[in-house]
């Protein structure tokens, strides 16, 4: 484990007949990064990870593990290891044979299998649950099963397809939490797939925003939050407003724009929505154009001088705050 090995893929397509599900995408994952792949239903997301565990043939183009082209070996001579959304357990295994399971496939000795996986049962805190079966776990458990059985193979590389969504939303940010913890512990790259964006946001050192079939931006998770390049991925990530303004479109964050006197203001606005959040309200606005635009004011600011539904107000911002878009 922790070979620091990079990963690379190199204009990989995926092609079931005529749909193109993934087309030529490039990116490099440096070892140790935790990644997240996110996008809408449908953008190629699970293909492409599947291409990277070896469960689908690539049509075109290749991947690589430490300079190794591994696009052609079986799943288990890859470095990678996956981890699937409803944690594919064998409902007649205890959970500590659930997790030496690959290394029974691969002729390991009884004892060294039982040794390894107590290691693994231990890294995820599974001790104390080894010999129930999988239907006597919670949604919880069982994912620390899931991951422990993962692990046990010693991956360079672990592929994680949309982790959480089986969990309720309490347990989903508890598991979030764990999954980041182990993953620091481990310091193996980890290839999350989610079309969650504050999953994306809470988890990943980089992320890779992918809309058909292709990547439409990536990098440093805050550099791609806070520059976003086209409208899909200010819409996408959210939090921003996507504004065409006469020198063309940008995107703002609400939390940038200001509520100030028509005359001082970008953009004249008719006040639509008054949405309350605690510390926060959300003021919606109609804008020149029939644009919606949504300004994000504490909650001291609002109640300092609140505001009525169909009061005419301006919008403003510092001109750094604003990014031009591609489309
Ligand atoms: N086995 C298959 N045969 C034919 N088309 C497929 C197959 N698997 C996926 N596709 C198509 O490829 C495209 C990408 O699918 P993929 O599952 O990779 O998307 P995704 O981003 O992971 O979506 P989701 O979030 O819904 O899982 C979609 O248009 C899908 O219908």
């Amino acid at each position: 484990m922790n070979q620091k090995l990079d990963l690379e893929l190199i204009s990989l397509t995926k092609r079931y007949g005529a749909t193109v599900a993934v087309d030529a995408i490039g990116y490099h994952f440096s070892a140790g990064t935790y990644a997240c792949l996110l996008g809408p239903s449908g953008c190629g997301k699970s293909s492409t990870l599947r291409m990277i565990a070896g469960h689908e043939n690539i049509s075109d183009g290749s991947i690589t593990l430490g300079g190794r082209d591994i696009s052609h070996l079986p799943p288990a001579k890859r470095g990678t290891a996956m981890m699937f959304q409803n944690y594919a357990l064998f409902p007649h295994l205890s959970v500590r044979d659930n997790v030496a399971f690959s290394l029974k496939m691969s002729g390991v000795d009884t004892a060294t299998r039982r040794a390894r996986a107590g290691e693994m049962l231990e890294l995820v805190d599974m001790t104390a649950l080894a010999d129930r079966l999988p239907a006597q776990l919670s949604g919880g458990q069982q994912q620390r099963a899931a991951l422990a059985r993962a692990l046990i193979t010693k991956p360079d590389v672990l592929l994680l397809d949309e982790p959480l969504s089986a969990l309720d939303p309490f347990l989903r940010i508890r598991m979030r939490a764990e999954l980041k913890k182990l993953q620091r512990e481990l310091g193996i790259t980890f290839v999350h797939v989610t079309h969650g964006q504050d999953e994306a946001l809470a988890l990943a050192d980089e992320i890779v925003v992918m809309n058909d079939a292709k990547i439409e931006q990536a990098g440093k998770t805050r550099n791609v939050f806070d520059t976003p390049k086209t409208a899909f991925v200010a819409r996408f990530l959210g939090s921003h407003n996507v504004v065409a303004m006469p020198d063309g479109m940008i995107a703002v964050r609400s939390d940038a724009l200001k509520v100030t006197p028509v005359e001082a203001a970008k953009l004249p606005g008719t006040i639509t929505n008054i949405e309350y959040q605690g510390t926060h309200v959300a003021l919606t606005a109609t804008v020149p154009g029939k644009q919606e635009v949504t300004a994000l004011l504490s909650d001291k600011e609002f109640f300092g001088n609140p505001k009525d539904l169909g009061e005419a107000i301006g919008l403003d911002w510092q001109a750094e705050a604003a990014h031009a878009l591609a489309r």
